[in-house]
């Protein structure tokens, strides 16, 4: 199943630099391992805001939501989940 997500990161602005580097790396690892495993296979950076748009690609909700509140982030996001479903109109299904 896909997934329209929008992730909009919070993090405090008086976070430990230390704490945010780490928390970043963490969270680079682990989304570029779930791209490796072919679970999200688009992430784009939102221009000029600390978000992005991705498309994930998962099983059901269950994994979805395994998915992200897995992120190292997730504590620090807002995120919005949109299910996608084919479109009648598209002609390369
Ligand atoms: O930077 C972000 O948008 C937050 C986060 C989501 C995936 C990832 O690699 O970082």
């Amino acid at each position: 199943m896909l997934y329209h997500i929008r992730m909009d990161v919070n993090l405090p602005a008086d976070m430990d630099p230390e704490e945010r580097a780490d928390l970043l790396a963490r969270e680079r690892a682990y989304s570029q391992q779930a791209q490796r495993d072919g679970h999200w296979p688009h992430l784009w950076r939102v221009a000029g805001e600390f978000a992005n748009v991705s498309v994930v690609d998962v099983a059901d909700h269950d994994e979805l939501h395994a998915l992200l509140s897995g992120l190292p982030l997730f504590p620090y996001m807002d995120i919005e989940v949109t299910p996608l479903a084919v479109h009648p109109n598209k002609i390369d299904q």
